[in-house]
């Protein structure tokens, strides 16, 4: 069993389960699925054709086609064996860190402006800068590969509508945070309306318009002026407080969803013009960054921090602190290998330690939005735990997706990787990263070894508010951006994620392991992060290809699992690393 049991006094942090039935169960039919493997194996070698027999080569071919299955079947159920499910106590984990909690540092990587859409990144932005956990200790970080000034303006109108929105989510409690997932999940306004109050209003107010606003594809939207007479006019119309609040609330959710969709209308706007307008130009000095020859494969580096969480002037509609917000775009000249995410991921790493530098990171990709506000809240009861927590380096939570037709005809759903294959790792020492909605310790993610003396807490945090400028940090962070930065470093190499394979994540999560960490996989029922999956079976292949060429390409180098994790990581682990190392070789025997 977990922890907190065992300790006296303090409630729990979180708690581990076997499921002892399931496993009983799962068990016995791996048993007797290893059973039917050997009678296989069993009938082919005693029934093999005698020399000069006609079909011996096929057949041969058979016994090591099976041969090989059998022992990917045995690698696969061993890794297995230990399926393990953890559930977290939030509610102690406020209870007994309140402000002690640490600063958590959130990057979000986007690399395209056409392929990944600036609506759909800054969706994802908004999704996690409302995540219920203090502002003033979290701080989003959007990495732009593309180095799109249309992405830097889509943020800057999000770091505008955040103001309202923030408020907005904490007060109605709001799930999931991304706005586009929200209103398109929750009816059209005005239309069919829920509440009787709301209808008598329609009548007795100002009429089928209730205020001063705007048409909009068929209805009719408050504005500001208008919004607020409605809500005085509740006062007259509807005595009893309860129905009162029923239609402030209606009339609110209303006026976010327009406020919404006018941001949404002007940023796809700009983005068909393909260019920044004179008149949006003004409106930030971080527009100038971007020269006339700058492109997304040669330009300078860029860092703007759009919001400032230390500054106590600059506040969200009801006057509560922000989360800091930064936009950075890493140096890119052609000469100089830019390593993909990896490369971008290490250039956030640098410039969030000038900014925030908060103790914990979390790493999404800009198609994943966050769908439960309190993700952070359940990834520190893991790290915050006193018994155990200084031994864990990453949780990571399962990559799901809203995007698959009913047969998930791609399999893009990754199921028997989520629901089985990573709960048996998570027994045997934890499972992979595997990228997007990962937690990380930021010590470990930055090569430092575990020590089992070793117990820091994980405290840290922005400077104060009087030692730097954010002028001053902007200038600091470009030169951490900057691609000559690495030369002669360890970067990529012995600190923050590997360069030179495809699947960056899981070599690095291997050498993490390898140091002596451990990770967690929790897969809550209620899905923390959801995705766009590859639609088009071209995408599809793509994306397999990658993944089993880079995961091949571990089991080649001095990271082989066996090797380089001989000694350092159970046998259990190895050997569930090797099932992803053996998807490509495997397609040998099944082309047989
Ligand atoms: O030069 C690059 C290339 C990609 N990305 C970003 O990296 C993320 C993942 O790239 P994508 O092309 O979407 O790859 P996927 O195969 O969909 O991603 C999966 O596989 C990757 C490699 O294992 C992991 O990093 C991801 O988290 C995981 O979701 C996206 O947000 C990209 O914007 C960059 O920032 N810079
Ligand atoms: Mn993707």
């Amino acid at each position: 069993m977990g922890l907190g049991e065992e300790r006296s006094g303090d409630a729990p942090l979180f708690q581990t389960t076997t499921k002892k039935w399931c496993r009983l169960w799962y068990r016995l039919y791996a048993c007797c699925g290893f059973v039917g493997v050997v009678l296989v194996w069993c009938y082919r070698a005693t029934h093999f054709p005698a020399a000069g027999g006609k079909g011996r080569w096929a057949w041969a071919g058979m016994l090591g086609a099976e041969l090989w299955f059998g022992l990917y079947w045995l690698l696969t159920h061993s890794a297995r064996w230990n399926q393990t499910y953890r559930s977290t106590f939030k509610e102690s984990l406020l209870q007994r860190f309140g402000d002690r909690l640490p600063g958590v540092d959130i990057f979000v990587c986007t690399a395209d402006p056409i392929i990944e859409p600036p609506t759909m990144v800054i969706n994802t932005v908004l999704s996690v800068l409302a995540y219920d956990y203090p502002p003033e200790k979290l701080s989003v970080y959007l990495s732009d590969d593309g180095g799109s000034n249309l992405t830097f303006y889509a943020l800057l109108e999000a770091s505008r509508f955040a103001r309202s929105w923030i408020p907005f989510c904490k007060k109605y409690k709001v799930e999931p945070r991304s706005p586009h997932a929200y209103f398109s999940q929750s009816s059209e306004p005005m239309e069919g309306t829920t509440t009787v109050e709301w209808m008598k209003i329609k009548e007795k107010g100002t009429g089928r318009r209730l205020g001063t606003g705007t048409w909009h594809k068929g209805l009719w939207y408050l504005d500001r002026t208008g919004l607020d007479k409605a809500l005085a006019s509740l006062v007259v119309d509807t005595p009893p407080e309860d129905s009162r609040r029923s239609v402030e609330d209606e009339l609110l959710l209303h006026h976010q969803r327009k406020l919404y969709k006018e941001m949404e209308e002007r940023i796809n706007h700009t983005v068909d013009i393909g260019e920044i307008s004179e008149e949006i130009h003004k409106t930030h000095k971080g527009f100038s960054q971007w020269t006339s020859e700058a492109n997304s494969r040669n330009h300078q580096a860029i860092v703007q921090i759009l919001v400032d969480g230390r500054d106590e002037s600059d506040v969200d509609s009801e006057g509560c602190p922000l989360p800091t917000l930064v936009y950075m775009a890493r140096e890119k000249r052609p000469q100089h290998p830019h390593n993909f995410k990896a490369g971008a991921m290490n250039a956030l790493l640098r410039v969030s330690l000038e900014i925030s530098n908060g103790p914990v990171i979390l790493n999404v990709d800009c198609d994943m939005y966050s769908n439960n506000s309190k993700s952070v809240q359940d990834a520190l009861c893991f790290f915050m735990d006193e018994d155990k927590g200084h031994e864990f380096a990453y949780v990571q939570f399962p990559q799901n997706f809203n995007n698959l037709t009913k047969n998930d005809l791609y399999a893009g759903s990754l199921r028997t990787i989520n629901e089985v294959d990573f709960h048996g790792l998570d027994g045997n020492g934890g499972p992979l990263y595997v990228g997007s909605g990962c937690f990380h310790r930021r010590e470990s993610l930055c090569g430092k070894k575990f020590s089992p003396t070793y117990k820091a807490e994980l405290i840290g945090g922005k400077p104060q508010i009087t030692e730097v400028s954010a002028y001053i940090l902007e200038e600091r962070s470009r030169g951490l951006a900057a691609c000559t930065y690495e030369e002669n470093s360890q970067w990529g190499k012995e600190v923050g994620l590997k360069y030179g394979c495809p699947v960056e994540d899981v070599i690095t999560g291997l050498s993490i392991q390898c140091r002596g960490w451990k990770s967690i996989y929790y897969n809550p029922h209620w899905k923390a992060f959801l995705g766009l999956a590859p639609m088009t079976l071209s995408q599809a292949l793509l994306q397999h290809k990658r993944w089993s060429e880079g995961d091949f390409q571990i089991l080649l180098s001095k990271y082989c699992p066996f090797i380089c994790g001989h000694g350092r990581i159970g046998l259990g682990l190895q050997m569930g690393y090797s099932i992803y190392c053996l998807w490509a070789p495997s397609s040998l025997p099944t082309l047989y």
